[in-house]
């Protein structure tokens, strides 16, 4: 039996990885050289639908325009025909989403499913915070995986060099398998037993990817972003640590970590946006920019920020956090974009954010 593979999302880094995984499913005899892509559907400017359009022209028009994704490549509106038949289900779709998509799915999964997540970030529950890797494999009974790295999918589709981590918990053989989907001579994947590190990885760094935005808004240069993407590692390591103290370090030296944070800070959505907020002095709010500089597409990291705040204050952790924190203040107006660069006074940066009712 081959392996049938489905992609859960259809966003811009949903559409590469379609792209990607097409142009290794028809190289691959293991795999069937079909791949449906499920799309949130939608009606164009021209009043035609998006999933129409993308099986005429081969091209997902609205968000990843003028790139092909492989004749192979199915669009299909209704997320329960499009995993129907699937053993490999790949999700990738805004964090926010998740919980939604894969209630529609529940009892529709084949039992001996595989799962990877491209999702970066995470749930907050009246219980606790929860990845969105286990989301998935508590919804819908399956084993799940997480794909993360430094990977801006608009450089990837242009197939220039990166490189990506798949992390994972038992299965091996199944991440040998997504590493072999995914791998091209262009975009180096790695495996590493470490699921939660990895996925933690994906989901910080886009707090810190907002501080960086901030700090560009305000131009303060190239010292005062390099510092706090320095203080934003150490609480994403801190972080990741105090949640799940499996976590290994040397996860933050792959892909996923101090290389995705790199990427992010210099060229990302999250960045481009705080950026703006920035400029506007906090005018204009995160969502009034992101519908205006994005064209449907969605920032993770305002959310994230707010679900991680929730965690720490929860559990007693603000102080110890001052850059997410302080990035959830401003991002909520509490704070003015400055507010990123007193950090280093953590009297005033962790006394305004921690006896705040945020
Ligand atoms: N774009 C990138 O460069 C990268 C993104 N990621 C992550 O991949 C995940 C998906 O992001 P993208 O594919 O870039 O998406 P995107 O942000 O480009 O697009 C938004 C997607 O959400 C869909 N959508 C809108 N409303 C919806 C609803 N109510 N229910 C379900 N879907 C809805 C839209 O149709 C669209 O497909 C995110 O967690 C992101 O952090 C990870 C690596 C790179
Ligand atoms: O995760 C990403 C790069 O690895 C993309 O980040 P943004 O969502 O900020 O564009």
């Amino acid at each position: 039996m081959k392996n049938k593979v489905t992609v859960v999302g259809s966003g811009n880094w949903g559409s590469v990885a379609a792209k990607l995984i097409a142009s290794n499913t028809v190289r691959l005899s293991s795999f069937d050289d079909e791949v449906r892509m499920w799309v949130f559907e939608e009606k164009l400017p021209s009043g035609e639908k998006l999933t129409d359009v993308i099986n005429r022209t081969n091209e997902n028009v609205k968000y990843l325009p003028g790139i092909k994704l492989g004749k192979n490549v199915v669009a299909d509106p209704d997320v329960e025909s499009a995993v129907k038949g699937a053993n490999m289900l790949v999700f990738v779709s805004p964090h926010q989403f998740m919980e939604g998509i894969c209630k529609k799915l529940v009892g529709k999964i084949g039992k001996d499913t595989e799962g990877i997540s491209l999702v970066k970030g995470m749930e907050v529950k009246k219980e606790g915070p929860c990845m969105i890797s286990t989301l998935i494999s508590k919804t819908l009974g399956i084993n799940c995986s997480v794909l993360m790295g430094a990977n801006i999918a608009n450089e990837i589709a242009l197939e220039k060099f990166s490189e990506a981590t798949v992390g994972y918990s038992k299965n091996k053989e199944a991440a040998e398998k997504w590493v072999q989907l995914f791998g091209t001579p262009y975009f180096i994947v790695s495996a590493v037993q470490d699921v939660e590190g990895v996925e933690m990885c994906g989901t910080l760094k886009n707090i810190v990817a907002i501080a960086a935005g901030f700090v560009d808004g305000m131009e303060m240069g190239n010292n005062t972003k390099a510092a706090i993407m320095r203080i934003g590692l150490k609480e994403m390591i801190k972080f990741s640590k105090m949640l799940f103290p499996s976590v290994k370090d040397s996860t933050f030296f792959e892909s996923c970590g101090v290389a995705d944070l790199i990427t992010t800070c210099l060229g990302g959505r999250n960045r481009k946006v705080a950026d703006a907020y920035a400029k506007n002095q906090g005018k204009r709010s995160f969502d009034q920019l992101e519908a205006e500089l994005l064209n449907g597409q969605k920032l993770q990291g305002v959310l994230t920020a707010k679900e991680v705040y929730e965690v720490l204050s929860d559990r007693g952790w603000v102080e110890q956090f001052p850059l997410f924190s302080t990035v959830h203040a401003i991002s909520i107006g509490r704070l003015p974009p400055s507010a990123i660069v007193e950090l280093g006074d953590s009297r005033s940066a962790n006394k305004q954010v921690g006896n705040s009712t945020l």
